[in-house]
């Protein structure tokens, strides 16, 4: 939705449009007549062709606000909760642990923040969550630092190391002392046992749960104030197959129901499987980013040939980028004709041409490489 967007026109952007389109400029949205729109909203359905006889009505003011109007009562709120990360850089000494990084993780999405050790995930986790000061730039949670929101953990679970729990304590008591602290009904600790697979071993010492079971206990802790925003640090350090299908199904359900996840890992190939969004971070920088389609749907083509460096230098020739693997070669930027064009002038014999979808690894790889 742009600037061009003209008041009377039809209203039938998505959710997740409006909230980007907010978020990026940094505003509320306030909406009229919009207790079924905002509704909608908040579930991230797709906004409702408006009904004939209502007058949809988006306006763009001069300080950025964002009016949506669909006649009758004027009704304002904020949308679902969007995460946006902006120009944020922190330095310890000479060390820039985060440099000018900058992205959104929106609703109804799982986005995963994703590099090696030492690239800056936790440094900027730990800013979006108030533990760590900027240097400059701005961590925002639906428009507003994690110490200004209301009540921050009905906004926000986290998941950040482990360890939080008395090792003395079971993980009942655990999760009822948080509850206690925050404010949160009695009745959802045993249910959020239950719910996370631990209801055996409530009873038990945390000190001797398994590091899956430490990682379970931190996912029930941060679901507690039943928030929007779920921010994981590193969450399947630990986990076996089966605790890392439950993590990801408990991730996909909750952006599934309008909630925003943003999970950070060095384990790219386990990402793969349920994130939306990608943003590959590599020392303090982002290196790429975009939805897991656009970044992973550029086929890259496998070529093998009779005579594999003049093959490569004719490719390269035309433009490709071209990562020779032994005999084969891996051409990206050309068309599977054009690499069947272009070995034919070069009079090179072709035996095996294959387009194969990219895999997160390999665009780390190019990513890191070409830096
Ligand atoms: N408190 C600190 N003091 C000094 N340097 C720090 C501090 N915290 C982080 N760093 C440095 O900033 C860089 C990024 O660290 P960060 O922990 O954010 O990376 P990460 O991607 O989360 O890595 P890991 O997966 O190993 O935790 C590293 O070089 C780290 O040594």
């Amino acid at each position: 939705m742009g600037r061009g967007r003209q008041p009377g026109k039809d209203l039938s952007c998505h959710a997740d449009e409006l909230s980007k389109y907010a978020c990026t400029r940094g505003t509320d949205v306030l909406v009229r007549d919009g207790s079924c729109f905002l509704r909608l909203l908040q579930e991230r359905r797709e906004v409702p062709t408006v009904a004939p006889g209502s007058t949809p009505d988006i306006d763009e003011r001069d300080t950025g606000r964002v009016v949506v109007a669909v006649g009758g009562l004027t009704r304002s709120g904020t949308i679902p909760a969007m995460i946006e990360i902006r120009d944020l850089t922190k330095t310890y000494g000479k060390v820039a642990a985060v440099r000018d990084v900058t992205f959104t993780a929106a609703p109804g999405r799982v986005t995963g923040l994703l590099g090696l050790n030492g690239s800056g995930k936790s440094t900027t986790l730990r800013i979006l969550l108030g533990l760590t000061r900027p240097t400059r730039g701005v961590a925002l949670i639906n428009g507003r630092r994690y110490r200004e929101l209301d009540h921050p953990v009905r906004h926000v679970g986290a998941v950040i190391e482990q360890g939080l729990s008395h090792p003395g304590q079971s993980g009942y008591a655990h999760l009822r002392t948080q509850a206690l602290l925050g404010g949160f009904p009695r009745e959802r600790v045993g249910r959020l046992l239950e719910y996370v697979g631990l209801e055996d071993a409530a009873t038990k010492r945390t000190g001797d749960y398994s590091l899956g079971m430490k990682q379970r206990l931190a996912v029930a802790t941060a679901l507690l104030g039943e928030p929007s925003v779920l921010v994981l640090d590193e969450p399947v350090n630990g986990l076996d197959p089966p605790g890392m299908a439950w993590l990801r199904d408990l991730l996909m359900a909750h952006a599934a129901g309008g909630g925003t996840v943003l999970i950070s890992s060095h384990l790219l190939a386990e990402l793969e499987h349920f994130v939306d969004d990608v943003v590959i971070i590599g020392q303090g920088r982002i290196l790429a980013s975009g939805t897991l389609a656009e970044l992973t749907g550029t086929a890259r083509l496998r070529v093998r040939g009779g005579d594999p460096e003049r093959l490569a230098a004719a490719f390269e020739h035309h433009g490709a980028t071209v990562a020779p693997d032994g005999p084969v070669l891996f051409v990206s930027g050309l068309s599977l004709e054009q690499v069947g064009d272009i070995a034919l002038a070069a009079r090179v014999p072709v035996y095996e041409l294959v387009a194969e979808a990219q895999h997160l690894e390999d665009i780390f790889m190019s990513v890191s490489e070409a830096r």
